[in-house]
């Protein structure tokens, strides 16, 4: 077992997953940005930005600074793919051992390059174990001891026991697996697909139709991420098709909210600003039609988000039009 941990980001995840890991470790410190946080976490024991009403365990404690989280063995990342490799790099620069384990718990890949987020970890860090962490996971539910289920990706199997051990608890049960592509494609592919679900509620289009749009969305996200790398059977475990549905129908998802405000008639920007949280769906609508287009895979359905969000069409058009294109095969 670990004796201490670092968790880079004090927001939803990284407050769910100190009150987790808490409980295993005696020592674990979060890195923040924003000092009344910091100090309330020190202070009070508790996040005053989000998931506010949980009380943290004694073992959680905050800091500003990646020197503060260099010399723990293990460190989590759960900041924005946006900022993952800027973190990572900051992290470098502060010194960090060859045996610490790096384990990536957010969900997207990065725009231009297209790489998951242990590939940007593996780059800064060539020597480092690395690991990621997905599955049916809201923030909210995990830091309510609410049960739930996650998968561990790594390739080395001595280490992927030592975090299921982390990642274990009465309500949190966890699974491994060496295929991090697959793990982490599903994770980021299923944000876009929230974001439709989202759409399809606030207009209104009746749980036959969001039930087919979900369906359809599993049979693209695998095509997709088989292309890109994972393994089919990954799909259609708990960070594919159990993450697909946590997201795709649950009022706690970023992603689903934003989509909700979309159909509801909201502009794009007014719907990411009263969310006030980060919605990997919006920046992942970019990279991941970016990366569809560039496997030259067919994904009706990313390209009708990424048409709403980023082309001006409106949702209703956009989403009628997946009804009206070529019969064909079901399982094509
Ligand atoms: N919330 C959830 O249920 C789950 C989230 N995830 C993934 O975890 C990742 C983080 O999400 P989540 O915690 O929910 O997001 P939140 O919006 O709740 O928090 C984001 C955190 O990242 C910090 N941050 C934002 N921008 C920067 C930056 N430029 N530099 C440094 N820090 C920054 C924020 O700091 P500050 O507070 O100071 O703004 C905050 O601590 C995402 O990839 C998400 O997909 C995965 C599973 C579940
Ligand atoms: O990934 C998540 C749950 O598993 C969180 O989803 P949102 O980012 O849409 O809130």
């Amino acid at each position: 077992m670990f004796s201490s941990a670092a968790i880079l980001g004090t927001g939803s995840f990284g407050t769910a997953l100190a009150s987790l890991i808490g409980s295993r470790i005696s020592d674990v410190v979060m890195i923040g940005r924003d000092p009344v946080t910091v100090d309330s976490i020190n202070l009070a024991h508790r996040n005053p930005r989000y998931i506010s009403d949980i009380d943290l365990p004694e073992s959680v404690r905050a800091e500003i600074g990646m020197n503060h989280a260099s010399l723990h063995p293990l460190i989590l990342f759960c900041v924005p793919t946006s900022v993952t490799r800027q973190a990572a790099t900051d992290l470098a620069e502060a010194g960090v051992p060859e045996e610490t384990v790096l384990v990536s718990c957010a969900k997207g890949i990065e725009r231009g390059t297209g790489d998951r987020m242990s590939v940007i970890l593996k780059e800064v860090f060539p020597n480092n174990p690395v690991a990621v962490l997905s599955g049916p996971n809201h923030a909210e539910e995990i830091a309510r001891d609410l049960a739930t289920c996650a998968v561990i990706g790594c390739t080395n199997e001595s280490i992927a026991c030592q975090l299921q051990e982390v990642f274990t608890a009465p309500h949190f049960r966890s699974y491994t697996s060496d295929d991090l592509p697959g793990i982490e494609l599903g994770g980021a592919i299923k944000n876009v697909y929230a974001i439709a679900a989202g759409i399809a509620s606030g207009l209104n289009l009746g749980d036959n139709a969001i039930s087919a749009l979900v369906t359809r969305a599993l049979a693209e996200m695998t095509r997709l991420g088989v292309r890109l790398g994972g393994r089919v059977e990954t799909f259609a475990g708990l960070s594919g098709v159990g993450d697909l549905i946590a997201t795709c129908f649950s009022a706690h998802s970023r992603n689903h909210r934003v989509g909700l405000a979309l159909g509801q008639g909201k502009s794009l920007e007014e719907a990411v600003n009263a969310l006030g949280m980060v919605a990997e769906g919006v920046p992942n609508t970019l990279s991941i039609y970016e990366a569809a287009r560039d496997a030259g895979v067919r994904t009706p359905i990313i390209d009708a988000v990424h048409a709403i969000l980023y082309e001006d069409m409106p949702a209703a058009w956009a989403l009628s039009q997946l009804l009206n294109r070529d019969p064909r095969p079901e399982n094509e």
